[in-house]
């Protein structure tokens, strides 16, 4: 193939025509424009010109094998690479940029999990903050995550011998000094350059449990990789271990090897995603997409084939990626029958939101169910996690202590994990604290984040008048609100 010229590349800077170069390659990525996950704006302000550096930010490289085929047009003459053109200028004010040397507080002034946000927002580029705090619709479901674990109270009891504290909890057999672990969250490579590496070798440092997910920056190799080496530097002392968030590939050939190859490397345990067979609608990045469309030229952006979860020609080709986001409207629980075939180890469902869903994941044999909404970003005013623990209690209490049950979002309190354990919960999912603080701090931040964690909770321990996690109880906790407030069938039963 011969050599493309930097001049003729940086003619192709429209939706016409739109050609890029990523790691020396020049590819003609316009039938890819409506097709692209991410949206069409984001690669036409790339379009003539090298866009590595910000490709990296998101995606392993790998993903280029993904591109239509005859995409790849040659390799870039690297003595033209002055033709090129550079990025559009950035409309958009970034909160500001994220090179490191920002003014930002002292890692060791961030007291509780708020202060790391507020760090983060001062570092991150305005497109990431976005995408990070970003929730669905109005934002009710994100609100009512954070609201409710302050509608239960605790009943604390006193004079109870509260010197020593153990703040131990097992996660299908793997012992960890918390009962919290990070969440998995996509796409890390657009908040701090170390990605999802970074984020390991801090969790790896403290002990803590780590989830990674299918959307990760960094192939699931590639991060099982930095765990180990960071286990290697501490002769392997950590109990830290990883598990896979899986999002099922539509493809079930690429569904299966994906399930392998994670396997092979090592996590621990599937955590398949099931609340988002589509996307939900992501207000704050709709209004930012919006803007980067109109900022190239696009007047409205069409949703992507794949965003619109329709039959779906581009899912089935990112299937067997080691990374990849994507997202399968068609699984049912019939599907669990041949994943448990392929996967041997535990399979958690992420997502549960209802007490009859939890019953047949119990029903199905599921190892674990994880109560979640998705950090408020899928369903418009979902149940948060605490409310649907409180259904489970009174519709199919028969199921707790029967399989590990998880529950995350809008937690921000070390403390407040207790009020999950006292009602059943096994461990507590943390996701947004984290990535702030590994926004601003990289993996030290994330060391200071469960130390914030693990000292609220251990505090909240002898406060709460209990020195081990297994003396947690229902009554040391007023759910009465919640409890209220769970949702009635219309003709009274008390079992589903
Ligand atoms: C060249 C081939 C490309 C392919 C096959 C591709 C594929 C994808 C896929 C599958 C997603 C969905 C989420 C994920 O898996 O992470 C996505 C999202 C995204 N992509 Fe690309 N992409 C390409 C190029 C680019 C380039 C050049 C950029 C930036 C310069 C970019 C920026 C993004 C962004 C910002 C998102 C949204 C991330 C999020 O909100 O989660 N992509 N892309
Ligand atoms: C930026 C971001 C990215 C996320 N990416 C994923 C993902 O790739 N897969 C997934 O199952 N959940 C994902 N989640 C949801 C989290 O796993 C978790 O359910 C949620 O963040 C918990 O709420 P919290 O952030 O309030 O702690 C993401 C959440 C955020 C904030």
């Amino acid at each position: 193939m011969s050599k493309v010229d930097g001049a003729e590349v940086a003619k192709h800077d429209s939706k016409k025509s739109c050609w890029i170069v990523l790691d020396s390659s020049v590819y003609d990525v316009t039938s890819f424009l409506m097709k692209h996950p991410g949206g069409a704006a984001i690669l036409l302000k790339q379009a003539g010109t090298d866009a590595t550096r910000e490709f990296a930010k998101y995606h392993p490289l790998s993903y280029v094998n993904d591109l239509p085929p005859g995409s790849l047009l040659g390799a870039i003459d690297a003595n033209t690479l002055g033709n090129l053109r550079s990025p559009k200028e950035e409309t958009l004010t970034p909160l500001k940029t994220s090179d490191t040397d920002k003014e930002i507080p002292h890692v060791t002034l961030c007291v509780t999990c708020p202060d790391f946000e507020a760090a983060a927002k001062a570092v991150l580029p305005r497109k990431s903050y976005i995408y990070a705090s970003g929730s669905a619709n109005t934002g009710l479901s994100i609100k009512a995550n954070l609201d409710d674990w302050g509608r239960i109270n605790f009943r604390p009891r006193v004079m109870r011998n509260v010197g020593d504290i153990d703040t131990r909890r097992s996660i299908f057999g793997h012992s960890s000094p918390y009962p919290f672990y990070i969440s998995p969250m996509g796409t890390l490579g657009a908040i701090h350059p170390g990605a999802e590496p970074e984020m390991v070798r801090g969790a790896v440092r403290k002990g803590a449990h780590m989830v990674v997910s299918t959307a990760s920056t960094r192939g699931a190799q590639e991060i099982m990789q930095s765990y180990v080496e960071e286990q290697k530097r501490l002769n392997n002392a950590s109990p830290t271990r990883l598990f896979y968030q899986y999002y099922m590939p539509v493809d079930r050939k690429k569904a299966i090897q994906l399930m392998h190859l994670v396997k092979e490397a090592g996590y621990k345990g599937l955590w398949i995603t099931v609340d988002a067979p589509v996307l939900g609608k992501r207000t704050a990045d709709r209004y930012l997409q919006a803007e980067e469309a109109l900022a190239v030229g696009i007047e409205e952006e069409q949703p992507s084939e794949w965003e619109s979860g329709h039959e779906n020609t581009f899912a089935p080709a990112m299937g067997g990626r080691v990374a990849s986001g994507q997202l399968s409207p068609h699984t049912t629980w019939e599907d669990l029958a041949w994943i448990r075939k392929e996967w041997d180890g535990p399979i958690v469902l992420k997502g549960i939101q209802c007490a009859e869903d939890a019953k047949l994941a119990y029903d199905y044999g599921l190892d674990g169910i994880l109560l979640s909404n998705h950090g408020g970003r899928q369903i418009h005013t979902a149940p948060s996690a605490l409310m649907t623990l409180c259904e489970i209690r009174t519709y199919c209490p028969e199921i707790i202590g029967k399989m590990e049950i998880f529950v995350d979002g809008g937690l921000r309190d070390g403390s407040d994990v207790l009020k999950a354990l006292c009602l059943g919960a096994t461990a507590v999912g943390v996701g947004r604290p984290f990535l702030y603080a590994l926004a601003a701090y990289g993996s030290q931040g994330v060391e200071r984040c469960v130390d914030v964690l693990a000292e609220e909770l251990s505090t909240g321990m002898s406060l709460l008048g209990v020195t081990s996690l297994d003396q947690l109880k229902p009554e040391m906790v007023n759910a009465s609100r919640l409890l209220n407030e769970i949702w009635r069938p219309e003709s009274l039963r008390s079992r589903l």
